[in-house]
């Protein structure tokens, strides 16, 4: 089994739009002007520094958006240009919401199980329904299509439909779920969640928690997970209320390797104890208290929203933003994980400011996938990163992405239409088949 970490190209409509309540990096900078195609270029980047250290790269492409379709399903009428006009006149925050490329976070994306865990021995996934966002809401169907198109062979993969909606069930993917394993012991599953959507437990009170335990525990079933390899933790109240929307915030994990903030879970040192148990004495943990890394500055400078790869030599390497290396606390802490007996022997610092100005480091980026050799042949759609995929598409990128996009660029009906044809050369450079409604 190898890991490939699925990255969200990111795309041609990013831009700050301040669109998420809890999300201190989308309020600070919403309003701000982006870059689109810097930031595409530097997701690139970060696939090929992680292909490149001889880990799994793969990529998962943008969505249209505006979104055509949610605007004339909410009762926008005419031709593509008439509906954004139209939008741009009478609602324009739903023209803003609709046009976020808040797909490129693919953690959020879905939630995986690799065959090795599951009761039929498939590869089992769950797009997320992400209903606690509208402007994340709408990514749900065509992530279905996507993993559909992807992950289309019955005999090893199960695509499940996003949860049902409606409060009870939000679910916001792999942001709130880790897998951990020891050798000689069963994987564990973490599925994090926020908020039990009828149970009595203390949420926090400032910020929305997204994740309901009902949700993960629905998950938990559909993959076929073993009940006692599963551990449901509640996010601390106190994590969210400090910025941490997702678990990735707080905490990041893999393999026989934890880490994480003392506010990342309610009564963290009985997580680990559990953790201890079900893994054994190979698996290693690193907290870090709120005096040695303010969560203030944990949810500004994202060290664990890294990614921590294993390398084929044996030991780990984390991928952290270079907000990490400018904020003195966030640095120290990393230094402290590399110095301690643990498996993790190097941090790379990569350059994705673009997507964490609007809240998504390294780890949000990418939604992890563990492929046998024969789950990976039956994969035929070209999305497995390979220099010559990096060049095609940076090429594509270069060729059909703005330099700066203003909030208010979104009323131009020609950045939609830029878009479109964009993507639409995308599925055929991935050979996706048609994945989009415009395509139908
Ligand atoms: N932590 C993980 N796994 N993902 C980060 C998601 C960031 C995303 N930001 C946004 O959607 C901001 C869009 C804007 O404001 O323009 C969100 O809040 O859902």
């Amino acid at each position: 089994m190898r890991e490939y970490n699925f990255d969200g190209l990111i795309g041609p409509t990013h831009n700050y739009a301040g669109l998420s309540p809890g999300n201190l990096a989308s309020q600070t900078h919403g309003g701000q002007p982006s870059r689109p195609r810097e930031a595409a270029l530097q997701g690139l980047e970060k696939m090929r520094f992680v292909s490149e250290l001889g880990v799994g790269q793969a990529v998962l492409p943008p969505q249209p958006r505006p979104s055509l379709r949610t605007l004339r399903t909410l009762g926008f009428t005419g031709t593509d240009e008439e509906v954004i006009t139209r939008a741009a006149r009478d609602a324009e925050h739903l023209l803003r919401l609709t046009s976020s490329a808040s797909a490129m976070w693919t953690a959020n994306a879905a939630t995986v199980a690799p065959s090795a865990d599951t009761a039929d021995g498939r590869v089992h996934l769950t797009p997320a329904n992400l209903t606690q966002m509208f402007h994340r809401a709408i990514e749900a169907d065509t992530t279905h299509a996507v993993l559909r198109a992807i992950f289309a062979d019955p005999k090893h993969f199960q695509v499940h439909a996003p949860l049902p909606g409606a409060a009870h069930f939000a679910d916001e993917g792999a942001a709130n779920h880790t897998r951990l394993a020891t050798p000689g012991h069963k994987a564990v599953h973490l599925l994090a969640w926020g908020r039990s959507a009828w149970q009595d437990v203390k949420g926090p009170q400032r910020f929305p928690a997204r994740q309901t335990l009902e949700a993960s525990q629905a998950l938990s079933r559909l993959h076929q997970l073993d009940p006692a390899q599963v551990v449901l933790p509640q996010q601390h109240p106190d994590g969210i209320d400090a910025g941490a929307f997702h678990t990735d915030v707080l905490a990041v994990g893999n393999e026989r390797f934890l880490m994480l903030h003392a506010l990342a879970f309610v009564d963290h040192p009985a997580l680990l104890q559990t953790l201890r148990q079900k893994l054994g004495p190979d698996f290693r943990s690193v907290v870090a208290t709120n005096d040695e890394l303010p969560v203030k500055d944990a949810v500004k400078a994202y060290p664990f929203n890294s990614q921590v790869l294993s390398l084929p030599d044996g030991t780990m390497a984390i991928i952290a933003p270079i907000e990490s290396r400018e904020t003195p606390h966030a640095r120290a802490f990393l230094e402290r994980v590399v110095a301690e007996d643990n498996p993790v022997k190097a941090v790379h610092y990569l350059d994705v400011r673009q997507s964490m100005n609007n809240g998504g480091g390294p780890a949000c980026l990418r939604q992890r996938i563990s492929l046998t050799d024969a789950e990976r042949a039956a994969i035929t759609a070209d999305v497995f990163y390979s220099p010559a995929l990096h060049e095609t598409l940076a090429t594509w990128v270069r060729r059909h992405y703005r330099d700066v996009l203003r909030p208010e660029d979104v009323r131009d009906p020609l950045l939609a239409r830029e878009t479109m044809t964009a993507l639409d050369e995308l599925t055929r450079l991935l050979k996706l088949g048609s994945v989009y409604d415009f395509q139908q």
